[in-house]
């Protein structure tokens, strides 16, 4: 055996400890438990999205190219942090599961770690898609989402420690553009996030959306809420209703 093959039996004879807990709020027993309700939703499903939660000095992740909605916490990667993002060979992975490969994903979760996430979404929606497409044929291709005067931007925060929005405000999300792999999305991720510094949530042109939050239930809350206003946007807009209330 290779000595990488090795390696990776150790990790998951050693560290099985790390996914094994009889509570159900144990991050490897949330991430499938999260993804099952996703796919219902429609947000993961055909392999696509996924989830990953820090809890303490450890990163949970699920495995790529997988179906979402049947992942056990058995098959979920264990990565130390802090870590190196890039290159994925130098991340510091405590467990590795045999036979499947950590998530495609992984360098934009641990950019919303570093952010101070404490879990971050990816979803396929079709309404964070149809938004994307929106706004590029109304607004251009460097416009972000925008839109006001809605009850349900109220769960959506104004940034670290500064409250949630009100119903007045204006909700913003960053647009970045899509890549033919999903690990190029960091870059945009960054300067999405360095422009908008108190966004929670960044949207990928024809693709879906990263929504982070501090803990698990408010980045839950958070994607719901952000679901819930791109699918009524893209309602207003078939009735010719504006997104901004002058
Ligand atoms: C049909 S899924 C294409 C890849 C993608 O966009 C994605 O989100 C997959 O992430 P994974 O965690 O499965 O690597
Ligand atoms: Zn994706």
């Amino acid at each position: 055996m290779c000595g990488d093959g090795h390696k990776a039996v150790e990790a998951s004879t050693n560290y099985d400890y790390l996914v094994q807990s009889t509570d159900p709020e144990h991050p490897a027993n949330l991430i499938p438990e999260m993804c099952r309700k996703f796919y219902n939703w429609g947000w993961v499903t055909g392999t696509g999205g996924g989830t990953s939660i820090r809890h303490g000095d450890h990163i949970f992740l699920a495995p790529s190219g997988v179906q979402k909605e049947l992942i056990k916490s058995d098959n979920i990667f264990v990565i130390q942090w802090p870590t190196k993002k890039y290159p994925a060979e130098d991340r510091n992975y405590i467990r590795k599961p045999l036979a499947l490969k950590p998530s495609a994903c992984t360098p934009l979760f641990l950019t919303a770690f570093e952010q101070g996430a404490g879990c971050c979404i990816h979803t396929h929606s079709q309404w964070a898609v149809l938004v994307t497409l929106l706004v590029e044929r109304e607004m251009g291709s460097d416009a972000c989402f925008e839109i006001s005067h809605i009850e349900q931007i109220k769960g959506i925060p104004r940034g670290k420690g500064k409250g949630y929005l009100d119903y007045h405000d204006t909700l913003r999300v960053p647009i970045i553009e899509n890549t033919p792999y999903e690990e190029d999305l960091t870059e945009g991720l960054e300067a999405a996030m360095n422009k908008y510094p108190d966004t929670y949530a960044v949207l990928v042109r024809r693709h879906g959306i990263y929504v982070w939050g501090d803990n698990p239930a408010k980045a839950k809350t958070q994607c719901e809420s952000l679901d819930y206003i791109f699918q009524l946007a893209v309602e207003m807009h078939k009735l010719g209703l504006p997104w901004i209330k002058k």
